[in-house]
C-alpha cells in the first residue's frame, strides 16, 4: 500500500518533470523504515533446492495502472522515483568468460573434423596447436595441424616447462604449449584442446573442473573401424592399435563432462552439439575459473 501511494506520487511528479527535476527525493521515497512483513516473505526459489536463499524482501505490489494521459516516458520515471533510484542500464547477467574445452576420444572419431568445422562456425575459438615428434602426414600443414618437431627439440620444451601437458601417443611425443594458452585466452578466446584419452586424464588432474571435457564417439565400434579404414592414414598394424585401443578408451567415458555421438554423414549435428555445449556452460552462474 504504501509504496503503491509513492508509486501515485511520484507518479504525478514525473507527469510535471520541472517541478522535480534537480531536487532530492523527498523523505517518503528514500527506503528507510521498509514496511513491517504482515505475513511471512514469500518463498521465490524452491525450499527443496540445497543452497537457494529465501528471499527476505516482499516484493513490491504491482504498481497501479497508469492515468490514462501518462505516457510511457512518464510510467518509466514515476517508476523510478517510486523505487527511489534510477534503472540501470548496465547488463545484468556477468559477462562471459573464455574456456577450456578438451575434446578427446578414440582415434579416427572425427576430433578434427569436428574441431575444424565448429572454427567454422563460430567465432573467436582457438584450436590450440600441439607440438608433436611424429612425421607431417600428406596435407598436413606446419603450424595448422601441428608444430612438427624433432624428438631433441621436444625434449627440450619438455625441460624448459613449455607445456601443460604431454604425452608419448603411439610411439610418438604430443603436447599442448601453455604460453599459446595464455596469450589467446588473454585475447578473449575460448580454447580448444584436442588431446588423446591419456592427456585427457592428465589435463583433468591438472585443470580439475576449470575445464570441460567432452568425449566424442561414433555410433558404434564398427562405424568407427569403418571411419579408420576409409581415412588410408594407417597401416594394417596401426590400424589395429587404433582400434584394440579405441575398445579400451571408451570405457573412460566416465571421466568426462559430456559425451557427443559423431555419427556416421552427421558431421553438422555433433559440431552442433558441441555449440550447444559451449553456450550453456557461458550461460552458468557459477563460471569454472581457469589459472594456468
Ligand atoms: N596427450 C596428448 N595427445 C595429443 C596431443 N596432440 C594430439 N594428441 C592426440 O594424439 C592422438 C594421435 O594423433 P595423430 O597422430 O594426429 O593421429 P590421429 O588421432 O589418428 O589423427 C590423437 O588422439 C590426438 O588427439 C597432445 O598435445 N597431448
Ligand atoms: N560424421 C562423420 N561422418 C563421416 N565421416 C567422418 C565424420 N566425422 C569425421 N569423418 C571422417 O573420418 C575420418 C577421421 O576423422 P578425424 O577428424 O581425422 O578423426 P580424429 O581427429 O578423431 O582422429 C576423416 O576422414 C574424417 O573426414
Amino acid at each position: 500500500m504504501l509504496l503503491s501511494r509513492r508509486f501515485s506520487c511520484a507518479l504525478a511528479r514525473a507527469r510535471a518533470p520541472s517541478l522535480v527535476r534537480g531536487r532530492p527525493l523527498p523523505p517518503c521515497a528514500a527506503r528507510t523504515t521498509p514496511p513491517a512483513p504482515s505475513s511471512p516473505p514469500r518463498r521465490l526459489m524452491s525450499s527443496s533446492s540445497a543452497g537457494w536463499q529465501h528471499s527476505s524482501h516482499r516484493p513490491p505490489p504491482p504498481p497501479p495502472p497508469p492515468h490514462p494521459g501518462a505516457d510511457k516516458d512518464q510510467l518509466f520515471r514515476g517508476l523510478e522515483a517510486a523505487l527511489g533510484t534510477a534503472f540501470s542500464s548496465e547488463p545484468l547477467a556477468p559477462p562471459p568468460q573464455p574456456m577450456i574445452l578438451v575434446i578427446s576420444g578414440p582415434s579416427g572419431v572425427g576430433k578434427d573434423a569436428v574441431i575444424k568445422r565448429l572454427q567454422e562456425e563460430r567465432e573467436g575459438i582457438h584450436f590450440v596447436v600441439t607440438a608433436t615428434s611424429r612425421a607431417m602426414r600428406p596435407g598436413e600443414v606446419e603450424g595448422k595441424d601441428y608444430y612438427f618437431v624433432s624428438k631433441e627439440e621436444f625434449l627440450t620444451m619438455i625441460e624448459r616447462e613449455e607445456l601443460l601437458e604431454y604425452a608419448l601417443v603411439y610411439g610418438e611425443y604430443k603436447g599442448i604449449p601453455k604460453q599459446q594458452i595464455r596469450d589467446y585466452m588473454a585475447k578473449g578466446c575460448d580454447i580448444v584442446l584436442r588431446v588423446d584419452i591419456q592427456g585427457a586424464a592428465t589435463l583433468r588432474q591438472i585443470l580439475g573442473e576449470s575445464a570441460v571435457f567432452i568425449f566424442l564417439v561414433a555410433e558404434s565400434e564398427e562405424a568407427l573401424v569403418k571411419r579408420l579404414i576409409h581415412r588410408k592414414t594407417e597401416t594394417s598394424d596401426m590400424l589395429l592399435v587404433r582400434v584394440a585401443t579405441a575398445r579400451e578408451e571408451v570405457k573412460h567415458m566416465k571421466n568426462f563432462d559430456y559425451v557427443v555421438v559423431n555419427a556416421q554423414g552427421k558431421l553438422e549435428e555433433a559440431v552442433k552439439q558441441v555449440e550447444s555445449i559451449i553456450d550453456a556452460e557461458k550461460s552458468k552462474i557459477h563460471k569454472r575459473h581457469v589459472n594456468i
